[in-house]
């Protein structure tokens, strides 16, 4: 599985500490990951919707599975992520959220905002998100409802 992983300056330590355990995370949820680092890569200060629209592109066009954004409350880039079609970002601070964005709302990227929630959390939340699945049924109509707002009928 192909992980886009970006984030600002106010992310990017945190974008560092989950490059480091997402693979052992997700081996252990079955999954082999490679990660698609698409920056920043220093906490220079940047501005957050370069990155979340790098990572949001990089998904719906298929170069990555899934992406996951991070800046200082997984506020903004979660918008700039979601401004691309095709594209549902969950910005979660939680590991229950980050299983019913999966299950519930099929988001493709996860956010998470690293002023707010620590790296601990960051990875029990990394790990709730990619050892859940959409569950489908009810949820897809609403998923579907969802694409249909964006003016692209069931794709994406
Ligand atoms: O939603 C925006 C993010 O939290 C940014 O990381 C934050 O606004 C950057 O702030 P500053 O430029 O003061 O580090």
């Amino acid at each position: 599985m192909k992980i886009a992983i970006g984030s600002d300056h106010g992310g990017f330590r945190l974008k560092e500490e989950i490059r480091g355990f997402l693979a052992e995370e997700m081996e252990l949820a079955g999954v082999k990951p490679e990660v698609i680092d698409m920056g920043t890569f220093s906490e220079d200060s940047v501005d957050y919707p370069e990155f979340g629209v790098k990572v949001a592109k990089a998904v719906v066009d298929r170069e990555a599975d899934f992406g996951i954004v991070v800046c200082g409350t997984g506020i903004g880039i979660s918008i700039a992520a979601n401004k691309v079609p095709g594209i549902r970002a969950a910005l979660c601070g939680d590991t229950f959220s980050a299983r019913m964005a999966r299950e519930h709302n099929d988001a493709n990227v996860l956010a998470l905002g690293a002023r707010v929630t620590g790296p601990g959390l960051a990875r029990d939340i990394v790990a709730a998100f990619f050892s859940s699945a959409f569950a489908g049924g009810r949820h897809a109509r609403r998923v579907d409802m969802l694409r249909a707002i964006e003016g692209q009928g069931t794709q994406g």
